[in-house]
């Protein structure tokens, strides 16, 4: 059996004139770390939206989990297991944590007609395991979102990814709006994913981080993958070249 979670083959999208992405060749495999690298504009977002089904593709073929698949929408992906943190996070302000995490997923005590009992208490513990498996460490699940910090709030969304998203969790620049210690709080997250053996993608603008983090790093330049490297097998200095375009690998696909 193919250990490959996610395939896609000359993934390509336009917007009108606009190549945003460019004929992308990509695999994951289960369990492993990637980062997505590039400068702005270079086509990393349009990606994961052809992945996350937020977007039709023009072109190019996906698989997932063994499947081929082309998503109608956000939520025909979130079924087949995949989860999205993105910057501007779908979190409802006035609901507290367990409400958060189980939004649109509510346990129900019973049915009374057009209303539902919600069962709080299941959604409490549930709540309560799903963070302490994600290392997440929120001092009081009964504060509604309002009152958290950006970093507490980017917790709280890895979590509810993290709880549901059995099989891959996308994360745009998850870290971008943080203070150092809720970044190293986030970070200690994704290890922790990493530890539980999820599949990920990370896109990032962050070079330690992105060492610190994953296994593999790909670098898209003007809607094309021009890098597919092993973390050991480059640096820093290295990665910068592919981004600014000083350097470019002739890429078959961006493989193993
Ligand atoms: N809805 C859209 N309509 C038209 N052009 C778009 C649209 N979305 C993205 N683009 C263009 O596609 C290109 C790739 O954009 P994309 O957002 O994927 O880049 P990115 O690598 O994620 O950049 P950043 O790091 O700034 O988020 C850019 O030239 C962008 O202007």
């Amino acid at each position: 059996m193919s250990d490959i979670i996610l395939r896609t083959e000359g993934l390509t999208k336009h917007y009108g004139g606009v190549h945003a992405l460019v004929d992308a060749d990509f695999e994951l495999r289960q369990g492993e770390h990637v980062a997505i690298m590039g400068d702005n504009g270079a086509g990393k977002s349009t990606f994961v939206r052809q992945i996350t089904g937020v977007e039709r593709r023009t072109s190019g073929k996906v698989w997932f989990d063994g499947r081929e698949v082309d998503f109608p929408g956000p939520l025909h992906a979130r079924e087949a297991g995949i989860e999205a943190v993105f910057q501007n996070l779908a979190l409802a302000d006035d609901l507290d944590v367990p409400s958060n995490l189980f939004l649109g997923r509510e346990k129900i005590l019973f049915n009374l007609g057009p209303f539902s009992i919600l069962d709080r208490k299941a959604m409490r513990q549930a709540t309560e395991a799903a963070l302490k498996r994600t290392a997440v460490k929120i001092p009081n699940l009964g504060n509604t979102i309002r009152h958290m910090s950006g970093g507490q709030r980017q917790c709280v969304a890895i979590a509810r990814a993290a709880t549901f998203a059995s099989k891959l969790i996308i994360m745009d620049e998850p870290t971008a709006a943080l203070g150092v210690q809720e970044t190293a709080q986030v970070e200690n997250i994704v290890r922790t994913l990493k530890d539980n053996g999820e599949s990920l993608i990370l896109i990032s603008h962050n070079m330690r981080q992105v060492f610190d983090l994953v296994d593999r790093i790909i670098v898209f330049r003007r809607g094309r993958i021009v890098a597919n490297l092993r973390k050991e097998e480059t640096d820093g200095q290295d990665v910068v070249a592919y981004i600014t375009g000083a350097k470019s690998q002739n890429l078959a696909a961006a493989a193993l």
